[in-house]
């Protein structure tokens, strides 16, 4: 897997620890605390806000809006909300978690994007292909089979992934075995990351975490560079996490492992890690 362009990770760290940014936070009620901590992990500020009139008051203050769709709040609640960030020039990311299963979450997901509210979009497989067509494989929030997208069949399911997010205006982000960022012209294929990251609830929430860190901390920064260097960050902070478990040890721990592996990833080991190929 070649390098073509090499990615400032030093630079956009430093950035974030520097600015220290906002980061507003509508979780579903699982993996509220991880998402949490693994933003502090990554630099940022995280705040999570309840009702409709806390969440409007602290959308003028904060850097960015991380909405995951698996939040208990109204679609209503988070369609406004995400009108008030988009009006003060604060980016959006949406995490559509659940929008295989739940049709109103889809529906949700949709109106957000397609009212150009929403900055960059990262799901898994089966969320992913629920947005590009309306069906995938996917039950739960988990990714269902034969939605994967490996090295294989990558071919295949590119074209239509740049063309979504071509059309939206977006930057688009899937996870998994392989990680894919596009911005409808340019393509990251990523290949960090560990097969034990799909043993506990929320690693994809917590991306969605760090990946929000980034692009708040770096508001002068190309966006689709940035999603490309928290996909990277999360995945090696996962496969060192890997490396650390003890034989005794089990999901549970290593959720916090890969976290504390966030907190301590310094750009060296990144750059020495980071297997991604940008097309
Ligand atoms: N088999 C794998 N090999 C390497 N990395 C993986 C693998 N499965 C998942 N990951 C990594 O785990 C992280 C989360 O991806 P995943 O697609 O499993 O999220 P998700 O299904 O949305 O999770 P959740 O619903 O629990 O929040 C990504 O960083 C991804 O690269
Ligand atoms: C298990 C679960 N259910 C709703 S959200 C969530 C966290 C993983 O996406």
């Amino acid at each position: 897997m070649s390098k073509k362009t090499s990615i400032p990770f030093a630079k956009y760290s430093q950035q974030v620890k520097e600015k220290v940014p906002l980061i507003q936070v509508l979780n579903n009620y699982v993996t509220i605390h991880d998402v949490a901590n693994v933003i502090l992990a990554s630099g940022g500020r995280p705040v999570m806000t309840d009702n409709l009139p806390n969440s409007q008051d602290v959308v003028k203050t904060a850097d960015l809006l991380l909405l995951n769709a698996a939040s208990p709040r109204p679609n209503q609640e988070l369609l406004d909300l995400a009108a008030i960030a988009k009006n003060d020039h604060h980016p959006v990311v949406l995490d559509p978690v659940g929008v295989s299963a739940m049709p109103s979450k889809l529906k949700l997901c949709q109106e957000l994007i397609d009212r150009g509210l929403v900055r960059a979009v990262k799901g898994n497989a089966s969320e992913i292909r629920s947005l590009l067509f309306e069906k995938s494989q996917g039950s739960g929030v988990d990714l269902g089979p034969g939605d994967e997208v490996s090295l294989a069949n990558l071919a295949d399911f590119a074209p239509d992934f740049k063309a979504y997010a071509q059309e939206k205006g977006i930057i688009l982000a899937m996870s998994g075995p392989i990680d894919l960022v596009t911005d409808g012209e340019r393509l990251a294929v990523i290949e960090n990351g560990h097969p034990w990251m799909a043993s506990y609830t929320g690693s994809g929430c917590q991306l969605s975490g760090v990946l929000a860190s980034f692009l708040a901390g770096n508001p002068d920064e190309d966006p689709f560079y940035l999603v490309t260097a928290a996909m990277i960050s999360y995945g090696v902070a996962g496969e060192i996490a890997a490396q650390v478990l003890q034989p005794y040890e089990g999901n549970a721990t290593y959720s916090n492992r890969v976290i504390d592996q966030v907190f301590l990833l310094e750009a060296k080991e990144l750059e020495r890690r980071a297997k991604y190929d940008i097309q």
